[in-house]
């Protein structure tokens, strides 16, 4: 049961899993939620962050610290729902005010029954967590606020990020096809972990019919579409869980068809190719992000949301069960590896988002890469 808060101070509790709390006032729906508390620096494109159902079982804090300006419209959403768990911002805005906005952030976040916090110290919060790394959070509102030792209770019963499996709970369960933008050039049998709109707009531009697939298809349903290419998506979860989507890729690696993955997509290459996965201290969320191309020394501001990254040496060609593979992409604040290829067969992928809806655009040319690759690809079949 939720009610509206909109207009009202109904007093609620952020409870962090290590006892620090924060008070503030209910922001969308009133009630108790849980999740893994993690940070995002972005200063725009709120929509797309809380409907990118990587954000699934996370509780997103805001460090902008105006949120919900240019209020809610139907075009920006990356899916058809909010993924979020739980939003926390310092100050929402009164008024939103935006010639596409029909609603507001706060009323949105109602309607769809997702519980928030307003008037924390979202500054306070970030830092914390930087210190402590992400942990598990619950906030709670009106009746849900009881003693702090029962609401610590409840958050520490929560299962964890690490070795969440949760890919199929996002994904479509049905196929469908996106179809190419004017001439028809290729297809892309796409597996969804958890696929944001805009990954198959931004093939569809570009002349690529997609035939996007749930999680759970299998080698054969990728080659049921007969695909130019195969694409991996972003998703949630510890991609140490992901054995299925590895095993599909590694049958596409054997077949030497085209490869591209994105962020989860990234980390189950760096898996099928050998190498590990790890969990970062707080991970990288945001939209300004700075990562190396070091194909062309270019760097890029770049959107981020992952939580787990590859571990792969920076430095040195590495030898792989598919050949010679490096690391194309770091990221600058921190070196954690942002890119693989393959210097054998067309397959490489990223750690960030080439598709950012909100923006920046920098990296759109990896999409260009992977119509590249599969031009080569059909020369190379007809020669032979
Ligand atoms: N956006 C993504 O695909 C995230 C991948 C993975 N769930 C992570 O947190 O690292």
């Amino acid at each position: 049961m939720t009610t509206s808060t909109r207009g009202t101070r109904v007093p609620a509790v952020l409870v962090l899993e290590d006892g620090r709390s924060f008070r503030g006032r209910a922001y969308g729906a009133v009630g108790e939620t849980f999740g893994e508390a993690v940070f995002s620096t972005g200063m725009t494109g709120y929509q797309e962050t809380l409907t990118d159902p990587s954000y699934h079982r996370q509780v997103v804090v805001m460090t902008a610290p105006h949120v919900g300006n240019t209020g809610v419209n139907d075009e920006d959403p990356e899916s058809a729902r909010i993924w979020v768990s739980g939003y926390v911002v310092r100050d929402p805005a009164r008024t939103p005010s935006n010639w596409r906005a029909t609603r507001s952030l706060d009323e949105e976040l109602e309607r769809q029954g997702v519980v928030g916090i307003s008037g924390v110290d979202t500054r306070a919060l970030t830092r914390h967590l930087r210190e402590r790394g992400a942990m598990r959070v619950g906030i709670f509102s009106g009746d849900a606020v009881t003693s702090d030792a029962d609401m610590l209770a409840k958050v520490k019963a929560q299962p964890e990020m690490k070795g969440a499996d949760l890919s199929a709970q996002v994904s479509t369960k049905e196929p469908y096809v996106v179809p190419a933008i004017g001439e028809k050039k290729f297809t892309v049998a796409a597996v969804d972990l958890g696929i944001k709109g805009m990954t198959p707009q931004r093939m569809a531009e570009r002349g690529i019919e997609v035939h996007v697939l749930p999680a759970t298809a299998t080698a054969d349903d990728v080659y049921a579409v007969n695909p130019d290419g195969v694409f991996f998506s972003n998703g949630p979860g510890d991609p140490a869980t992901a054995d299925h989507a590895v095993a599909v890729m590694r049958a596409v690696l054997e077949r030497r068809t085209p490869l591209f993955g994105i962020c989860f997509g990234n980390q189950i290459l760096g898996r099928a190719l050998g190498f590990g996965t790890y969990k970062l201290k707080y991970g990288h969320r945001g939209i300004n992000q700075p990562v190396q191309d070091r194909t062309t020394g270019k760097v890029e501001v770049t959107a981020h949301n992952h939580g787990f990254a590859v571990d792969a040496p920076l430095d040195t060609v590495s030898d792989t069960p598919f050949g010679r593979a490096e690391v194309t992409h770091v990221c600058l604040n921190d070196n954690v590896v942002e890119g693989l290829q393959l210097l054998d067969q067309p397959a490489f992928s990223v750690q960030y988002h080439p598709e950012a809806a909100a923006g920046p655009h920098d990296a759109a040319y990896l999409f260009d890469r992977f119509t590249a690759l599969m031009s080569t690809a059909q020369m190379e079949a007809e020669r032979a």
